[in-house]
């Protein structure tokens, strides 16, 4: 970090915004997120950076609210200032602009709602604008394949994703650029770089990361409050990595009379009876994925593969794994092994357990799967023929 004079550089941190996609029962920067607000998080990361004035941009209604945060964030020494924010994004910056002390020529635009932004993200925008730019960003590569949709929801064309990155924050700028950008601009503008982008500034960017992620549907909460729980209590630092082992319980239950081919524990069951489900009915793979779910405090199947996510009508077990180990992985866990076991009359597993094992495995990142498989001598549903039943434990570990 380029040593500068604490007077040259301010945060603003922008937490004004009513959290209508998280409807969390209060405006979002004061949502809880573990004992505290996600606006106390959000403090602790600013507090730990470069030292700096810092502004706070508030709903209406919520200055005191803001002021116990700082309190219980650690920013004694710090020189706060607390503002009422507006109707946009955009129109909080300007309210936060406006409460700089004079002295300040960088500033640097945060959200809130970054509640676990590293301070070493801080200190690289920081860096990049006291070395020379006018602006700078945190970004992150874009992983997932990207289509242009139509209205209708129907794929129109790809998006080569080597040209893209995901923007973060905190954002980074000159401050009379940022300022003079800000006063000028004509259209509501969703982050601080197009602002400064579209009144002629270059941007540059500088490595993001993955904790940065922005807390925007409760999805996104649970991820960041697992982020949060494990360590809280043994280092008070969110972004610390978790400390201990987990384990998780899953259970799942589909009933046959599904079309087209059995799939049960990722494979493919050629002349038995299909299973029902909005994806494949795969049980066992359904059952693995609630138990690593519940392992790392992420909800469960439901939380992330509901009937309003089409990418998943008919997907395989290939799918459902793939993108749990992501989301686990997101949230700082790798799996360490799995078992599960299988109730029901049919298919029988004997001859094709070990491959069963192999695929699910290969899933899971090479994680290993153990599979056992019951009946229950004509006992219930499965003993019926009416279904297939699975229950499955497993282990995640600190990344
Ligand atoms: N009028 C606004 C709107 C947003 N923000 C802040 O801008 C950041 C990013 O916005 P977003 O995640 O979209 O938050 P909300 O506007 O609160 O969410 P939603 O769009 O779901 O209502 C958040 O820290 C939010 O508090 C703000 O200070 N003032
Ligand atoms: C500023 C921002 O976080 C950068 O990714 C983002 O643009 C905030 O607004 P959004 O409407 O939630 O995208």
């Amino acid at each position: 970090m380029i040593p500068t004079p604490a007077s040259r550089l301010a945060v603003v941190v922008v937490a004004a915004g009513s959290g209508t996609r998280l409807n969390g029962g209060a405006p979002k920067a004061f949502v809880p997120l573990g004992e505290h607000s996600i606006l106390h998080h959000a403090l602790r990361g600013v507090f730990a950076g470069p030292s700096a004035q810092v502004v706070i941009v508030v709903p209406a209604g919520y200055e005191n609210a803001a002021r116990a945060a700082v309190a219980t964030a650690g920013g004694h020494d710090v020189t706060v200032s607390v503002v009422t924010g507006g109707a946009s994004r955009q129109g909080s910056v300007a309210a936060g602009l406006a409460a700089l002390d004079d002295g300040v020529d960088i500033v640097l635009v945060h959200d809130a709602a970054r509640a676990l932004t590293p301070p070493v993200v801080f200190e690289r925008v920081f860096d990049a604008v006291a070395a020379g730019a006018a602006a700078a960003i945190p970004t992150v590569p874009v992983v997932d394949t990207i289509k242009r949709v139509d209205v209708a929801g129907h794929v129109v064309g790809g998006v080569d994703r080597s040209e893209l990155a995901a923007a973060q924050t905190p954002q980074g700028f000159r401050r009379s650029v940022l300022a003079a950008a800000v006063a000028a601009a004509t259209a509501d503008h969703t982050d601080d770089a197009s602002v400064v982008a579209s009144a002629g500034h270059t941007v540059v960017t500088v490595e993001g990361d993955a904790l940065s992620f922005k807390i925007t549907t409760a999805p996104d909460l649970e991820r960041a409050r697992a982020l949060v729980a494990p360590h809280a209590a043994a280092t008070d630092d969110p972004t610390a990595p978790p400390a201990l082992p987990r384990v998780g319980l899953g259970t799942d239950v589909h009933a046959f009379g599904g079309e087209g081919a059995l799939w049960l524990a990722g494979l493919e069951w050629p002349g038995e009876t299909a299973l029902s489900g909005h994806s494949d009915g795969d049980a066992v793979a359904h059952a693995i994925v609630d138990a690593l779910l519940s392992a790392a405090g992420l909800g469960d199947i439901g939380t992330h593969f509901g009937t309003d996510r089409p990418q998943f009508a008919g997907a395989h077990a290939d799918a459902f794994l793939n993108h749990t180990v992501a989301l686990l992985r997101d949230a700082g866990w790798r799996v360490g092994n799995v078992a599960v076991q299988v109730q029901a009359n049919r298919p029988r597993f004997a001859a094709r357990r070990v491959e069963a094992e192999q695929v699910l495995s290969t899933a899971l990142s090479g994680a290993p799967v153990a599979v056992s498989a019951t009946t229950t001598d004509g006992l219930g549903f499965t003993g019926r023929s009416e279904g297939v039943a699975a229950f499955a434990t497993a282990l995640i570990v600190p990344l």
